[in-house]
């Protein structure tokens, strides 16, 4: 059974569900960076938050690890690269907490547009200082969202409630989604001159990293109120405390630093300005879902397959699951089977499927075949990290889907580009589930690809498979099965045969020593 370690806070509902679906799994959340390196070789699932570092060291020691999966949206403390090169499903949880985001990046705005903390700390201390505090209202005054993409989208229609404009920046908002959304779509530098108030719903990345630099936060309107719930690193903190100090930002409100825990910061104690400690998530109704749904997502992936939300692999739903299991053991076989024969200067690939499989999702079946086929160059190769290995080996992997039936109601064909040319292999389910090879290089064969094989082309002629079949009895290896294929009467005929045991290099050289024995490989399929 799989074991999960859950290593953040997190809603004990995600051990609960768990348990139930029989799934082994320790709760340590705090742990140091060592403690984890140390026990998470144990481990087949990891359940984060935010505090988890899920590094390349991390991972290295993870020699277990199928899924990574976060309780939340932000995956910035996964290492996905590494991940993926160690197959490592990243999985997390894009919705779950999108509502209580959106909530706090409201609540910020009117703590700022009140001045609500100061307010507050002042009243406690017995000050009633009703003239220091004027506020402004949110009515009539522009919002400028950057990011308009989950958080964004529900923040703006918060805004467009309390009878605010909004405008946002964001390169990927479609004009019809701005118009569904009631929101004016606009440049960087309009929003910058225009906004009254302006909120952060971007990730991190080498794009929106310092967004709000101080060049940008000097052509900000004088007096803008400033929300960033988002991530860390994309307002300028320096910046934007000299801003305040100035007079030309009114207020600021972060729940995210560039360090965190943010312990100490310039921008403590500087007027106008209002912080939490990244709270952005923590309600009981976001963290009940995110919880649930990281578990729900892991579980399923864990033993059933099926793969939900996940970064860095295709989705594979759970009705798909049990239709893809049986094609994904063909595809693997298919990829052993050309990356085995076919391994040398591979430029390219081509994955085609035909029938019935046409109406699968096609990208599963592609990683499975690249796993079989990129498995002769590493044994910790699987579906995830194959396309990314394909890739770094520059191989040119192409998808092709025929809708028409031809001779089998199912097919599956992978043709490798070699320095010899093209080489095609087929396969079919029989009776919907048990994978079979049915042509081979060109040849009709149909066999079973399993265990112990041997590859044998030769010229088509009396008394040949007699002389095989002597060579390996008096070699004391045993034959289960035998498939024998030809192009022609008296051409190149191709033997497949499925044995007790495996064969020497010695058995392999005499073989090849048999008249009319052009080539002889073993094969072996796990
Ligand atoms: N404070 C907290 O506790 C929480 C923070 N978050 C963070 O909030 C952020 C937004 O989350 P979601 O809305 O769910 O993500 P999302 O992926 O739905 O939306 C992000 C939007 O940013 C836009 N974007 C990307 N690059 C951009 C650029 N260069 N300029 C302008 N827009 C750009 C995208 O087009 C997308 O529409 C994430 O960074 C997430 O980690 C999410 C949940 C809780
Ligand atoms: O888990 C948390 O408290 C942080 C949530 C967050 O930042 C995210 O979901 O991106």
């Amino acid at each position: 059974m799989p074991k999960v370690l859950i290593s953040d806070k997190m809603d004990p509902r995600a051990a609960a569900i768990f348990r139930e679906r029989g799934i082994t799994v320790d709760e340590r959340p705090g742990l140091s960076r060592d403690e984890l390196i140390a026990i998470i070789g144990d481990y087949d699932g990891l359940a984060i938050r935010s505090a988890t570092k899920v590094t390349k060291d991390v991972l290295a020691a993870a020699t277990q690890m199928k899924v990574v999966g976060r309780a939340g949206i932000g995956v910035d403390n996964v290492d996905i690269p590494a991940a993926s090169a160690r197959g490592v499903v990243v999985m997390n949880t894009p919705f779950g907490n999108s509502i209580t985001t959106a909530e706090h990046a409201i609540a910020l705005m009117f703590a700022l547009a009140r001045q609500l903390p100061e307010a507050d700390a002042s009243t406690q201390a017995g000050k009633w200082e009703k003239n220091r505090f004027m506020g402004v209202e949110l009515t009539a005054k522009t919002l400028g969202l950057i990011g308009c993409g989950n958080i964004g989208s529900i923040v703006a229609d918060r805004a467009i409630g309390l009878k605010m404009k909004v405008i946002a920046f964001d390169p990927f908002l479609s004009v019809e989604r701005a118009r569904e959304l009631g929101v004016e779509k606009v440049t960087l530098d309009e929003l910058l001159a225009r906004a009254d108030f302006i909120t952060l719903h971007t990730p991190l990345t080498d794009q929106t990293r310092n967004i709000l630099s101080r060049d940008n936060l000097a052509r900000t309107k004088k007096g803008v109120r400033i929300v960033n719930c988002a991530r860390g690193g994309l307002i300028d903190e320096a910046a934007l405390k000299d801003a305040l100090d100035s007079g030309h930002v009114a207020g600021a409100a972060l729940d995210v630093f560039v360090e965190e825990p943010a312990t100490a910061s310039p921008l403590f104690g500087t007027p106008g300005f209002v912080s939490t400690p990244h709270l952005g998530a923590s309600t009981s109704e976001a963290q009940i879902n995110v919880a649930i749904q990281v578990a729900e997502q892991m579980a399923d992936y864990l033993l059933t397959g099926a793969v939900t939300n996940a970064l860095n692999m295709p989705s594979v739903s759970a009705e798909d699951a049990p239709r893809l299991r049986p094609y994904m053991a063909l595809a693997e076989k298919l990829g052993s089977l050309v990356g085995q024969l076919a391994h040398d200067a591979l430029s390219g690939i081509s994955i085609e499927v035909e029938g019935a499989a046409a109406d699968l999702n096609q990208k599963p079946i592609t990683g499975a075949v690249l796993a079989g086929l990129m498995r002769v160059y590493s044994d910790t190769v699987n579906m995830v990290n194959a396309p990314f290995l394909a890739k770094e080996r520059g191989l040119d992997v192409r998808e092709i889907r025929h809708d028409r039936e031809g001779d089998y109601h199912t097919l599956l064909r992978v043709s490798v580009r070699t320095s010899e040319g093209e080489k095609s292999v087929a396969g079919t389910l029989f009776g919907d589930s048990n994978p079979r090879l049915v042509e081979l290089f060109g040849i009709k064969v149909e066999a079973d690809l399993a265990g112990h094989m041997l590859y044998v082309v030769n010229e088509d002629a009396p008394g040949f498979i007699g002389r095989i079949g002597t060579a390996l009895g008096d070699a004391g290896v045993n034959i289960g099965t035998f498939h024998l294929g030809r192009r022609a009467a008296g051409g190149e005929a191709v033997l497949l045969l499925s044995l007790d045991s495996g064969v020497d290099e010695t058995l392999l050289a005499a073989l090849r020593g048999l008249p009319g024995v052009r080539k002889v490989m073993a094969l072996h399929f796990g």
